[in-house]
């Protein structure tokens, strides 16, 4: 029998199908990774924006967790919108027997602006879940959110990965400079050294789910047993090819497509 590898993702859910789990599920598909999903909230949303949101119970959220870890061996997991205490409370204590690789997208905003987080969440997701972490990926206002200090300049996104790391426990961190002008450039941090993932930024409103589809591939790639900085190049590939083929579709931000790098093989 063929070996299979298998991802996890824990998250909230975007029924327009452009990031939250659909983007994770997409990602793992696409990266022969065999995807499994529990649902921490369901997320009435689209390219515009966020409508409305319902979040699962703690109880309901271990049963999931429970399900899965009993049933199937996955090689690394991902957490997206952890939304309360409550639910990072269910997935902490499920999580934290895990030996395996944690990719951790501290998701706190919707890329309308939408906050997918409450404030005390914040402070208790550095507190109680960064230390679990293999690797976090903030984007920038996620790292200024967590370290407290502005970034304006690459120095400063080097500094942040550097203080997540070292300040909040987190094994590695990776700050992407999705939100800064010029080329789209991401420094991952391990502990030991910083490492640079640089882009040709593309002109393009259809950004909605970059974030989930990137810590989605690498969470793929650990899976598939690349290192972490092999992780990364790989799906900094993956995802500068879904944004540069991303979809015009919806009435807002369109989402990635999933199958980019797909259409360029083929060209
Ligand atoms: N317009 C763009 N062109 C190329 N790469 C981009 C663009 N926007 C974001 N990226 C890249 O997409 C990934 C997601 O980054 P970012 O937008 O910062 O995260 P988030 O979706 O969490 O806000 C990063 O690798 C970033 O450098
Ligand atoms: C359920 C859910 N999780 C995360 C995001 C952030 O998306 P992005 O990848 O654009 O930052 C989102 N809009 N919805």
């Amino acid at each position: 029998m063929n070996k299979v590898e298998s991802a996890l993702t824990i998250a909230g859910t975007d029924p327009s199908g452009g990031a939250g789990i659909q983007a994770d599920l997409k990602t793992f598909q696409e990266l022969q990774t065999y995807g499994m999903s529990v649902i921490t909230s369901v997320v009435a949303q689209n390219t515009t924006g966020v409508q409305d949101v319902q979040h699962m119970s703690g109880s309901m959220i271990k049963e999931q967790l429970v399900s899965v870890i009993s049933d199937i061996p996955f090689q690394a997991f991902k957490t997206g919108m952890l939304a309360n205490i409550e639910i990072m409370d269910a997935v902490a204590e499920k999580i934290c027997g895990l030996t395996v690789p944690y990719v951790m997208d501290p998701v706190m905003v919707a890329a309308s602006g939408d906050p997918l987080i409450s404030d005390d969440a914040q402070t208790y997701l550095c507190e109680k879940l960064l230390p679990l972490t293999t690797v976090t990926t903030p984007n920038i206002p996620e790292a200024e959110a967590i370290t407290g200090q502005t970034i304006t300049t690459p120095e400063d996104m080097q500094q942040a990965a550097k203080q997540i790391v070292h300040d909040f426990g987190a094994s590695a961190a990776l700050v992407k400079g999705g939100h800064m002008r010029g080329k789209a450039v991401d420094f991952l941090y391990d502990g030991d050294r910083m490492h640079t993932f640089s882009a040709d930024r593309i002109d393009t409103k259809n950004t909605h789910g970059t974030g989930c589809t990137y810590s989605a591939a690498i969470t793929a790639y650990i899976s598939h047993g690349y290192t972490l900085p092999e992780s990364v190049k790989n799906a900094k590939d993956y995802v500068t090819a879904a944004i540069r083929h991303s979809l015009s579709i919806g009435n807002g931000s369109g989402p990635t497509n999933h199958w980019a790098q797909r259409m360029e093989r083929v060209k």
